[in-house]
């Protein structure tokens, strides 16, 4: 079974002195899982505290937003290169709470995907549905607008070794995470949107699945087919807690 992804969205929480025991506790206790990638998003600040802490270990290292210009006169922005610079391998594109709080567009969220891609990046491109929309039946319909954004735009072989994570928001932060069987589902739908334009982009993407992940609740839905590991908010701020993700996922 290849590798699974838990990567660690921490939001905007922490500073140095409780980073510093948080990473020191995931090396603690993460650096005996060996069939797992672990990946922690952390705000831009402290992005050289990580990679002080975290270079020469398994741990990777990214941001949670990144600015879809390379260079130029824009206040508060921090581009590619700029997380490059601090060891990034990874960045989360278009997360729900950007994307209603900041009014980030699919196109916006489409032009930030190809900056994370063209710096060598690994972009997480979140999406997901409300609740308002899946008790409407739409989940699907919403879903593959935000993905065919990317593809109309820029082709579908641009998913080749990415990573989309499916956040539906009525489970972000609630304690209600998708069941196995509707994560599952679209899971299949998000690579199979992207199978019937490039089947070798859809065969290398990964698929993670974020929303109330918990060390219950990850074992079930690490088991479906077409979850390729989670993206972890809240219990990302528990090594304990983390660590069982983590090992749901070996
Ligand atoms: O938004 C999330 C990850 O990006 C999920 O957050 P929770 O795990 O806190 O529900």
């Amino acid at each position: 079974m290849p590798r699974k992804i838990v990567v660690a969205n921490w939001k905007m929480h922490g500073n140095l002195a409780t980073n510093q025991q948080l990473l020191q506790a995931y090396l603690d206790r993460l650096s005996a899982l060996k069939n797992v990638e672990v990946v922690v998003c952390v705000p831009y600040p402290y992005l050289a505290q990580v990679q002080s802490l975290l270079q020469h270990t398994a741990i990777a290292w990214g941001a949670q937003n990144l600015s879809k210009d390379v260079v130029g006169a824009y206040t508060g922005e921090v581009s590619a290169s700029m997380l490059r610079d601090f060891g990034a391998t990874h960045v989360i594109i278009g997360h729900s709470e950007r994307a209603t709080a900041y009014c980030e567009s699919d196109e916006n969220i489409a032009a930030k995907f190809m900056q994370a891609k063209a710096h060598g990046l690994v972009p997480i491109l979140c999406v997901g549905e409300t609740l308002i929309e899946r008790e409407a039946g739409v989940m699907e319909m919403v879903v593959a607008k935000q993905i065919d954004t990317i593809i109309n735009l820029y082709g579908a072989a641009v998913f080749a070794n990415t990573v989309v994570s499916y956040e539906p928001i009525w489970a972000i932060g609630t304690g209600l995470a998708a069941t196995p069987d509707q994560a599952q589902s679209m899971h299949e739908f998000i690579r199979h949107r992207v199978a019937s334009h490039n089947q070798e982009a859809a065969a290398s993407l990964k698929i993670l699945y974020g929303g109330s992940v918990n060390p219950q609740n990850a074992v079930q839905l690490f088991n479906m087919q077409d979850i390729d590991g989670g993206l972890i908010g809240r219990c990302s701020l528990s090594a304990q807690e983390f660590e069982g993700i983590c090992q749901a996922a070996c």
